[in-house]
C-alpha cells in the first residue's frame, strides 16, 4: 500500500498547492467545472496515466490484504488533505471490512469513478480552506451523487464548496468536547444526542449555506452539516480517533446506512504480510537490525528470525548517551533472554559532538565534520532530532565497516518504523500534504536517502503501536516486553528543553493577562475590564459557570513560562508557551486544574501546554531561564537521575500499566528566585512528570492523579525528586494530545 500510494501521490507532487490567486469557490460558480486551484484536465490526464501504469493492489506491500476478488469489493477513497490521522481513518474503515485506498485530495472525481470507488472520505489537514495555500480539489466531488463524508478540513471544504463561509475566530478548540447531534440524521443513527468528540481546529464555519442543514452543534458553533439528498455529510470533529467515543458508529452509519456499501473486505493475516514483505526484500542479503530494546524493533527481530538464517541477521544496539540510567545494559540482557545475540556499542561521545551534515554530504555514508554547532551546543529541537537521526545511521555504518568489514551497499538496515513516525515527520510515504510535527530519528533526510537507495527495510510502517503489540503477542514475545512503555530513539535528548534565552511570544504581555483573567475569573479586579469581557464572550456558558465557581472556591495562580514546547493543533505543528498553575488549596483540586488545562489553550492562543507546579502558590513572574544544552554534567546526568527515580516509584507502586508512558522532562525554569541555592548557582532546573494515556499515540490524555493513577504515587515521586540537587520545582503536565504531544522536545 505504502509504495502504491507513494507512486500515485508523486504524480501530483508538482501541482499539490492551489495557486496564490485562485481561492476555493462555491459549487455552481464559474470555477466549479474545473479543478479549483489548477487545471483539471492536466490532473486528470496525469492521474489516469499513473493509474494505468500502477494497477490497484490485490495484496498490499506490508499491511493488509484482500480476501474477495478485487473487482467485487466495495471501495472507499480517502482523500488526504494532510491529516495526522489519515491512516487512522483508513484503519477504522478497514476494521469495518470495507476496502480503502488513500489518495491525494486533488484526485479528480472522474478518476475515482473510473476506479470504481463508491464513497469518499475527505480527511482533515493543516491548511485553511480560505488561505493562499488552500489545497487543490475537484468541486465535482460535491456535484455528483457519490456519498462524501468530510472531516475537519474536509468539512470546512464542503461548507465552502456549497457557498458557505469559513473563517478564523478568537477561540480555537483542541481536545475532547461534548457536542449535540441531530439524532434524526442518518449519520448519527443509534446515537445519543450528547456525544463526546475530539475537536482540533482554529478555523470555523461561520455561515452555512441554504443548501446544507446543520446536524451537529457545539454551543453556537456548527460542527456538522449535511445535504441529505446528495448524500454529502461533514463534521468538524474527528470520528477516527479514540477520543471520539462513538466514532466507529459514525463510520458504520456513513458506510452502510448512507453509502449502502457491503462489508466484503477481509483483513489478511498481518504477520504473513510482514513475512512476505521481508522475504521479498531480503533474499540472500545480510540484515543489520537496529534494536533499541523497545517493542517495535523487538517485533522486527522476531519477524526477521522467521525468515533469515542466523548468520544472515546482525543485531545492533546503540548507546547514544541519552538512554535511561543503565538502560543499555538492561536492553542487551533482556534481548539475550529471548535468544537474540546483540552487538552493543557505546557511541555517546560521537553523538554529543555530532554536527548537522551539509546537504552535499547527505548522500555519503561517512561521517564528515561540518561547521554547524555540535549536538551539545544545539538548542532547536528539530536540529537536535536531525543530528541524532543522521548520527544513528553514521554509527551503524561505522560498525558495519570497522567491526564487521561489510559495505553499506551489501546490507539491509532494518528499523522498527511505525506509521506515526512517518506521518509526524511529514514523510511523503505517508501523506503528500501533512505538516512535520517533529522529525523522528528514523526518518531524517539521510534515512530517506538510504531508503531511496533500497538500503532500508521497515516491516511495520503500516502499523500503530497497539497493532504492533498484538502482533508481538501473536509472535510469542513475552507480555512484559510487549507491554514496555515506548521510549523515543533520541531518548532523553528530546526530554531536555534546551534554551539560551527566555522565550517571549509577540503577544506575551497580553497572554500573561489573559491567563490571569482565566485563573481569577470571578475576582472583582476585572470589573469593567474590556479584556475580561472579551474572554467571557469567547467562552461557552458552561465554561463561564465553571470558571466563576472554580475561581471563587480556589486561589489559583497562572504563570506563563518563558519556554516553549511542541504541540499538534489543527493537524499542524505548534511551538508555544507553557503555562504553570499553582495553588495553596489542599487537597490539590485535580479535576479543576485539568479543566483549566483544557480551557486555557482555547483562549490563550500562544499557550499549548498547561502543567501544575507542586508547592505553594507561585508569587513571581518567571523572567529568566537557566541556559541549557545537552551537556553531560548538571543536565543529562540530572535528567537520568530524576527519570530513574520517577520510573522506580511508578514500577514499585504497581502503577506501570496504568499509564501508556511517563516521560520525565527537564525544563530550564527556576521558580521562587528568592530562594537561592548556593550549591547550584545558575544551574537549577525544574522537572515535569508526564503520565500519559493512549493506545495508538496519535491522540491521548494526561493521566489524572486520583483517577488514573494514585495521587500518593505522584506525591512520592515529587518528594524523591526534590532530594536530587539543583531542582527548583516539580510540575505535572495536564495537557491532552492535541493540543500537546506526548513528548516536550
Ligand atoms: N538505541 C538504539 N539502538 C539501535 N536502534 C535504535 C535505537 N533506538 C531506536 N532505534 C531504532 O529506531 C526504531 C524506532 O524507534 P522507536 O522508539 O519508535 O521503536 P522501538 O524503540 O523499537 O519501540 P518503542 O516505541 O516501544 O520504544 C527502532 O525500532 C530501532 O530500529
Ligand atoms: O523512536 C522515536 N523517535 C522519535 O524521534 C520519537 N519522538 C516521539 N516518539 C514517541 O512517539 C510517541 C508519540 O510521541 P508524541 O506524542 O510526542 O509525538 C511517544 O511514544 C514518543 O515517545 C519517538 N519515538
Ligand atoms: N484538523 C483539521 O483539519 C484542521 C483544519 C484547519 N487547519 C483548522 O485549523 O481549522
Ligand atoms: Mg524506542
Amino acid at each position: 500500500m505504502v509504495e502504491e500510494v507513494w507512486q500515485v501521490m508523486n504524480i501530483f507532487s508538482s501541482k499539490s498547492r492551489a495557486s496564490a490567486t485562485v481561492g476555493v469557490q462555491p459549487v455552481g460558480s464559474a470555477a466549479s467545472s474545473t479543478m479549483v486551484g489548477s487545471s483539471r484536465t492536466d490532473l486528470l490526464e496525469s492521474s489516469l496515466g499513473g493509474y494505468t501504469s500502477v494497477p490497484p493492489p490485490v495484496l498490499l506491500a506490508n499491511g493488509n490484504g484482500v480476501a474477495a476478488p478485487h473487482a467485487d469489493l466495495d471501495k472507499v477513497a480517502i482523500l488526504d488533505a494532510g491529516s495526522q490521522f489519515g491512516k487512522v481513518i483508513d484503519r477504522r474503515v478497514r476494521e469495518l471490512n470495507v476496502y480503502t485506498e488513500m489518495l491525494p485530495l486533488e484526485t479528480p472525481l472522474a478518476v475515482l469513478l473510473e476506479r470504481g470507488f463508491k464513497a469518499i472520505i475527505i480527511s482533515g489537514g493543516p491548511a485553511s480552506v480560505f488561505a493562499e495555500d488552500a489545497l487543490v480539489y475537484d468541486p465535482a466531488l460535491f456535484q455528483s451523487p457519490i456519498p462524501v463524508l468530510g472531516l475537519c478540513y474536509g468539512f470546512q471544504l464542503m461548507n465552502t464548496a456549497y457557498g458557505g463561509m469559513v473563517g478564523k475566530t478568537a477561540r480555537r478548540n483542541d481536545g475532547q468536547t461534548k457536542i449535540e447531534v441531530d439524532q434524526n440524521s442518518l449519520l448519527f443513527k443509534k446515537m445519543d444526542t450528547i456525544q463526546e468528540v475530539l475537536l482540533s481546529h482554529g478555523d470555523s464555519v461561520t455561515i452555512v449555506p441554504n443548501n446544507l442543514t446543520v446536524i451537529a452543534k457545539y454551543n453556537d458553533l456548527v460542527v456538522g452539516i449535511a445535504n441529505v439528498e446528495q448524500k454529502k455529510y461533514g463534521v468538524q470533529f474527528h470520528p477516527e480517533v479514540d477520543l471520539t467515543v462513538n466514532g466507529m458508529q459514525i463510520f458504520r452509519n456513513f458506510l452502510f446506512e448512507i453509502a449502502g456499501l457491503r462489508a466484503n473486505f477481509l483483513m489478511a493475516n498481518r504477520e504473513q504480510e510482514c513475512l512476505n514483505y521481508i522475504r521479498s526484500h531480503v533474499k540472500s542479503k545480510t540484515v543489520l537490525l537496529l534494536a533499541s530494546g523497545g517493542v517495535d524493533s523487538t517485533v522486527c527481530a522476531a519477524l526477521l528470525r522467521k525468515v533469515c538464517s542466523p548468520d544472515q541477521l546482525i543485531i545492533l544496539h546503540i548507546d547514544n548517551g541519552f538512554m535511561r540510567k543503565n538502560e543499555s545494559l538492561q536492553v542487551v540482557e533482556s534481548l539475550k533472554k529471548i535468544g537474540l545475540k546483540v552487538i552493543h556499542r557505546d557511541f555517546s561521545d560521537r553523538f554529543r559532538y555530532a554536527r548537522r551534515r551539509r546537504p552535499e554530504e547527505e548522500d555519503g555514508a561517512d561521517y564528515v565534520s561540518v561547521v554547524s554547532p555540535t549536538l551539545m551546543e544545539t538548542v532547536d529541537p528539530e536540529e537536535k532530532r536531525k543530528i541524532i537521526g543522521d548520527t544513528f545511521m553514521e554509527v551503524a555504518n561505522v560498525v558495519l565497516k570497522e567491526d564487521l568489514k561489510l559495505e553499506l551497499n551489501d546490507v539491509l538496515l532494518c528499523q522498527g518504523t511505525l506509521r506515526p513516525d512517518l506521518i509526524e515527520s511529514s514523510s511523503k510515504m505517508a501523506s503528500q500534504h501533512s505538516e512535520a510535527i517533529k522529525t523522528h530519528h528514523n526518518d531524517t533526510n539521510f534515512v530517506r536517502q538510504l531508503r531511496a537507495r533500497g538500503l532500508v527495510i521497515e516491516p511495520l510502517t503500516d502499523f500503530h503501536k497497539d497493532e504492533v503489540r498484538r502482533l508481538g503477542l501473536d509472535l510469542g514475545l513475552p507480555a512484559e516486553l510487549v507491554n514496555r512503555h515506548p521510549f523515543p530513539g533520541p531518548g532523553l535528548a528530546v526530554r531536555v528543553i534546551c534554551a539560551n534565552e527566555p522565550y517571549k511570544a509577540k503577544d506575551y504581555d497580553r497572554t500573561v493577562i489573559l491567563l490571569r483573567i482565566i485563573c481569577s475569573f470571578s475576582s472583582p479586579t476585572w470589573h469593567l475590564s474590556v479584556l475580561h469581557e472579551n474572554v467571557r464572550n469567547t467562552l461557552t456558558l458552561e465554561e463561564v459557570d465553571f470558571l466563576k465557581r472554580a475561581t471563587k472556591e480556589y486561589v489559583i495562580a497562572g504563570h506563563v513560562l518563558p519556554i516553549r514546547s511542541v504541540g499538534v493543533q489543527g493537524d499542524g505543528r505548534s511551538f508555544k508557551h507553557v503555562a504553570a498553575l499553582s495553588t495553596d488549596s489542599r487537597p490539590i483540586p485535580w479535576p479543576v486544574l485539568s479543566r483549566l488545562a483544557e480551557i486555557i489553550p482555547r483562549i490563550c492562543q500562544s499557550i499549548s501546554r498547561v502543567a501544575y507546579a507542586f508547592g505553594p502558590v507561585v508569587k513571581h513572574e518567571i523572567e529568566f531561564i537557566t541556559e541549557t544544552t545537552l551537556v553531560p554534567f548538571h543536565v543529562v546526568s540530572k535528567i537520568q537521575d530524576v527519570d530513574a527515580i520517577a520510573q522506580k516509584v511508578l514500577w514499585d507502586s504497581g502503577s506501570y500499566l496504568s499509564v501508556a508512558q511517563m516521560p520525565v522532562i527537564l525544563i530550564p525554569v527556576v521558580f521562587d528566585e528568592d530562594t537561592v541555592d548556593p550549591a547550584f548557582p545558575g544551574r537549577k532546573h525544574s522537572v515535569v512528570l508526564r503520565p500519559f494515556i493512549s493506545n495508538d499515540f496519535m491522540t491521548g490524555i494526561a493521566a489524572l492523579p486520583g483517577k488514573h493513577i494514585p495521587e500518593e504515587v505522584i506525591l512520592k515521586m515529587v518528594t524523591e525528586i526534590q532530594k536530587v540537587g539543583g531542582i527548583s520545582r516539580v510540575l505535572y503536565d495536564l495537557t491532552c494530545k492535541p493540543p500537546g504531544t506526548t513528548e516536550w522536545e
